[in-house]
C-alpha cells in the first residue's frame, strides 16, 4: 500500500467512532463502533464512512462493519394471570420511576385486548416512521409504542395470534435507540396470544402483577407456569389493590385480603417486590396521565428491586 492510500484512509470522518481500516488489492474494510447511535444515525455513519473511503485514491470498493450495533437492552415481560389487576398502571408507574432512578426506559404496550399506556403516560400522539421502523413517542421521560397507536381511536382491537404477533414485531423492531431497560405489557392471561409474544420478545425476565385474593393469585400462578415453561425467568410478583385506606376516617380494610401474592410469591420461590395500596389516587393519576402523581416511593422501592434482580 501506498503512503498517499494510507494517509487516505486516515482521514476518514467519525474519527472516534473507527476502530480499524484496512487497503488491501483496492478494497477498504474499515469498522466503526456504533454503541447508542440510532437507527439513523448508524445509518449516516456508514454512509459517510463509505463515500469517504471509496474517494480515497486506489479504492475500489468499500467495506463498512458496525459494531455494538445492538445495545445491551433488557427488556422486561410485565403480565398478569387475569385482567383489570392493574399490570398496565403498575407498568406506566414503574416506567417512570425507572426512568427517575436514571435509566433510559421504554415501554411496549402489547394489550391486544385493552392498550392503555397512551392514556396511562398522557399521550395520545402517533408515532412516526424513519427508515421503516417506528420512531418511539415520549412521556415523562420515557418512551413508548402502544398497540393503540396503529388503529384509530376507539376501535377494538383483540386481535388473533398471528396479527398481535406482526403488530407487536414492529414494536419490538422499532428504533429503540440508547434505551436499557424495555418493558412490555402483555395483555393479561396464558393463552397462545401471550405464549408467542413471549416467545417473539424473549424477554431477559417477568413480572407478575395480582391481587391478593385466592382466584387471582390462582390465574398468577398459571401466569408463572407459562414463563416457566418458556424459561423465562420471574423477577418478582407484585401484590396491587391490597390495603385500603379511607380518605375520610383514615382506616385501613383489605377488600381483596392482603400478603396473599406475598405468600403465593413465597411458596413458589419467586421474589416478591412489593404491594401497592387501592387508592383512588393512583386511579386518579392514571386516569389523568400523570403517572408517579401517587405512591411514588413504593413505586420507586419497587423499581430499585427490579434493577437488582435483573443485575443478576
Ligand atoms: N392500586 C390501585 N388503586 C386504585 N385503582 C387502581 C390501582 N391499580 C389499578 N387501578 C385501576 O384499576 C383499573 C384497571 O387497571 P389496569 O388497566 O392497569 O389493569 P390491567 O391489569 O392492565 O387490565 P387489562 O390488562 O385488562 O387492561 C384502572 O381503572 C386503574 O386505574
Amino acid at each position: 500500500m501506498s503512503r498517499e492510500m494510507a494517509d487516505a484512509l486516515d482521514n476518514l470522518p467519525h474519527e472516534d467512532r473507527v476502530r480499524s481500516r484496512k487497503l488491501s488489492g483496492g478494497v477498504a474494510t474499515i469498522i466503526a463502533d456504533a454503541t447508542g447511535l440510532s437507527e439513523a444515525e448508524r445509518k449516516a455513519l456508514e454512509d459517510e464512512l463509505r463515500s469517504a473511503a471509496m474517494n480515497a485514491p486506489g479504492v475500489s470498493e468499500a467495506r463498512v462493519a458496525l459494531t455494538a450495533t445492538q445495545t445491551a437492552r433488557t427488556l422486561i415481560a410485565i403480565g398478569s394471570g387475569k385482567g383489570g389487576v392493574g399490570k398496565s398502571t403498575v407498568t406506566a408507574n414503574l416506567a417512570v420511576a425507572l426512568a427517575r432512578a436514571g435509566k433510559k426506559v421504554g415501554v411496549i404496550d402489547a394489550d391486544v385486548y385493552g392498550p392503555s399506556q397512551p392514556t396511562l403516560l398522557g399521550n395520545h400522539s402517533k408515532p412516526e416512521g424513519r427508515d421503516d421502523k417506528l420512531l418511539p413517542v415520549e412521556a415523562h421521560g420515557v418512551r413508548f409504542l402502544s398497540l393503540g397507536q396503529l388503529v384509530s381511536p376507539g376501535h377494538a382491537l383483540a386481535w388473533r395470534g398471528p396479527m398481535a404477533t406482526g403488530a407487536l414485531a414492529n414494536l419490538i423492531d422499532a428504533d429503540w435507540g440508547d434505551t436499557e431497560v424495555l418493558l412490555v405489557d402483555l395483555p393479561p392471561g396464558t393463552g397462545d396470544v401471550q405464549l408467542s409474544l413471549i416467545q417473539r420478545s424473549r424477554p431477559a425476565g417477568a413480572v407478575i402483577v395480582s391481587t391478593p385474593q385466592d382466584l387471582s393469585l390462582i390465574d398468577a400462578r398459571r401466569a408463572v407456569d407459562l414463563f416457566n415453561k418458556t424459561s423465562v425467568p420471574i423477577l418478582g410478583v407484585i401484590e396491587n389493590m391490597a390495603t385500603y385506606v379511607c380518605p375520610h376516617c383514615g382506616q385501613a380494610s383489605h377488600p381483596f385480603g392482603t400478603g396473599g401474592a406475598e405468600d403465593a410469591a413465597a411458596e413458589m420461590g419467586v421474589p416478591f417486590l412489593g404491594r401497592l395500596p387501592l387508592s383512588l389516587a393512583i386511579r386518579e393519576a392514571s386516569d389523568a396521565g400523570q403517572p408517579l402523581a401517587a405512591e411514588e416511593e413504593i413505586f420507586a422501592a419497587i423499581a430499585a428491586k427490579l434493577l437488582a434482580a435483573v443485575a443478576h
